[in-house]
């Protein structure tokens, strides 16, 4: 286990998976110390250390942790697949194991090392009310009233699924800006945009609520591998092609099995003047 506070400054982790990118905090046998304020600072690739999202690990009862996210914005995110599998393989190397349990806002998930060293993690079933994803009004989320007939599904957070010929032609920024916001979407949405590329594959390009244009998203590639099964484009067991690499999806009855490669890069001290800002 890391010291991340007994001598001079907070400790943090830096660490990606497929490129999405992530500051970790091990607040277990301590209080949780993160704030809206202080990740917006961290978040700040030029003032601050640079991050999608921040996790924040705390103690729970009746789990090995527990598991909040913030975008690098500061909002909160109720779910993060590529964070939770980072965090994961980081407990599991701490207590000496291949199989966690963590709660996070979602509830309780189990994440588990394959043998092949990839990371898996289950993120439960997904949310195909219209309530739970949630959208503003009572519309069909397999097909919302937007131009292009883009899918909803929540994973513990918001995703509109577009499918269209070439997603490299698609402009990521400014339609991903635009969709997040729009009225349907209460709490924002990430958004994806997909292209079938061969049997069970599918291109993957995100943008994140919170976050803009990252390499990969987890939970986008779980969202996404839901929708185009739903749709009969694929079957439930989909290779997600995202900028950072691949990702597997596996929808099976006890959940949505998201699994990828994960990466620990550096270990550093925030500064008593970074800490002011929390
Ligand atoms: N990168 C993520 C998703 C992070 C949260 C998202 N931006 C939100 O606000 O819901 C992943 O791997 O799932």
């Amino acid at each position: 286990m890391m010291d991340m506070g007994a001598t001079s400054g907070l400790g943090f982790m830096k660490m990606h998976g497929a490129g999405n990118d992530f500051v970790v905090i091990d607040s277990r046998g301590r209080g949780a110390v993160m704030s809206a304020g202080l990740a917006r600072a961290l978040g700040d690739r030029h003032r601050g250390v640079g991050f999608d999202q921040l996790a924040e690990i705390r103690d729970h009862e009746g789990a090995d942790f527990a598991l909040d996210f913030w975008n690098s914005d500061g909002s909160r995110a109720g779910a993060c697949g590529n964070a939770t599998r980072c965090v994961c393989d980081y407990i599991m190397r701490d207590l000496g194991r291949d199989a966690v349990a963590l709660v996070t806002a979602r509830g309780r998930l189990h994440a588990v090392r394959r043998t092949d060293g990839l990371v898996s993690v289950n993120m439960g079933a997904p949310q195909l009310l219209w309530s739970e994803i949630p959208l503003a009004r009572e519309v069909v989320p397999d097909s919302l009233p937007l131009a292009g007939a883009p899918a909803a599904v929540g994973m513990g957070n918001p995703h509109c699924v577009f499918f269209v010929e070439d997603a490299e032609a698609v402009d990521l920024a400014g339609q991903g800006a635009a969709v997040e916001t729009d009225p349907l979407f209460p709490e924002r949405t990430n958004v994806e945009f997909a292209s079938l590329i061969g049997p069970d594959r599918l291109r993957l390009r995100v943008w994140e609520r919170g976050a803009g244009i990252t390499l990969a998203c987890g939970s986008g590639a779980c969202a996404t591998a839901v929708a185009a099964a739903r749709r009969g484009l694929t079957g439930r067991q989909v290779v997600l092609e995202m900028d950072g690499g691949p990702l597997e999806v596996d929808w099976r009855e006890d959940g949505v099995w998201l699994s990828g490669p994960v990466a620990h890069v550096f270990e550093g001290r925030l500064s008593p003047a970074m800490m002011a800002l929390a």
